[in-house]
């Protein structure tokens, strides 16, 4: 099967059909919703992050996140490790640079994580806009910024970095500095319930894991699980509180050919 060519909803059933252990470094906040994100879509999640077994467990898992949220001084040791035993056997790895603009301690892991060659990078708009050296309007975790202003940006650092950035919000972008994709869907209620972004970071990491050789294509399948579950979910949602479960329940139960039918991608 010719990777560039599966759907979406192709790579849904192909990711489901292989429940991918992923070795998830996220943060405190994200653990519990990202492992059920995760579960819910088919992927089997491992949080692993000390510095004594993440590199060792790099090697094991068929790819690995790395969101640094909750940074402190004795997850970075353990970040470094993963990332480097995942490149060292071959393996994708996903960068959720959370928040990395607040503080010099944030901005200086972030500089150390880019320097061992993120396979995917995901973020809100400012964190991507501010990675790419322009001024973003988002404060601590949150955007503040829509996605169009960080498609230029996002551009550049992918070329820059030689890899896939994928930028989130009311709009959803993906590029690899050359080719370009935007998907619709989502809701808003999505950035009200925390973490969210953080699983989705989670879950380009189980599409990533099934298709190594096409990180881009595995970031938009993700992403275009996320758009239209949440679509879905909204539908029926009362709030931020209802949406939660419902959202679980759809990533669970859309169907590949779903997913085809219904994902709004444009490619420019
Ligand atoms: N206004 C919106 N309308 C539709 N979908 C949205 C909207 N805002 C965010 N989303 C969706 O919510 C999900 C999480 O993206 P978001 O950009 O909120 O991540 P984030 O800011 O990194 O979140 P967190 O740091 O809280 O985990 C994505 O699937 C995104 O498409
Ligand atoms: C709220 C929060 N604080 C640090 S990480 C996180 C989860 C959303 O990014
Ligand atoms: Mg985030």
């Amino acid at each position: 099967m010719n990777a560039q060519n599966d759907t979406p909803g192709q790579l849904l059933e192909a990711m489901r059909q292989a429940n991918p252990l992923v070795q998830c470094i996220t943060n405190y906040v994200a653990m519990n919703i990202a492992a059920n994100v995760m579960l819910a879509a088919g992927a089997s999640p491992a949080m692993v992050s000390a510095v004594e077994e993440a590199g060792e467990f790099a090697g094991i898992a068929g790819a690995l996140t790395v969101n640094i949220g909750t940074l402190s001084a004795s997850w970075i040791a353990g970040m470094k490790a993963a990332a480097a035993a995942a490149n060292g056997a071959g393996k994708p790895w996903v960068l959720d640079p959370v928040a990395h603009y607040a503080t010099g301690f944030r901005r200086q892991v972030t500089a150390e994580l880019l320097g061992l060659k993120p396979t995917i990078i995901r973020g809100n708009a400012s964190e991507i806009m501010a990675l790419a050296g322009h001024s973003p309007r988002g404060q601590g975790v949150d955007s503040g910024d829509p996605t169009y202003a960080a498609e230029g940006p996002a551009m550049a650092l992918a070329q820059q970095q030689g890899c896939i950035v994928a930028v989130t919000g009311e709009v959803d972008f993906v590029t690899d500095g050359r080719r370009t994709v935007r998907i619709l869907g989502g809701s808003p209620v999505m950035p009200r319930i925390t973490a969210l972004g953080c699983s989705l970071t989670c879950l380009v990491g189980a599409f990533a894991a099934i298709r190594p050789e096409a990180p881009m294509e595995a970031t938009v399948a993700a992403l275009a699980l996320f758009a239209a579950a949440g679509e879905d979910a909204a539908r029926t949602a009362n709030g931020p509180g209802s949406f939660q479960p419902l959202f679980l329940d759809r990533l669970a139960s859309l169907t590949g050919a779903e997913l085809d039918a219904q994902m709004r991608i444009s490619t420019l």
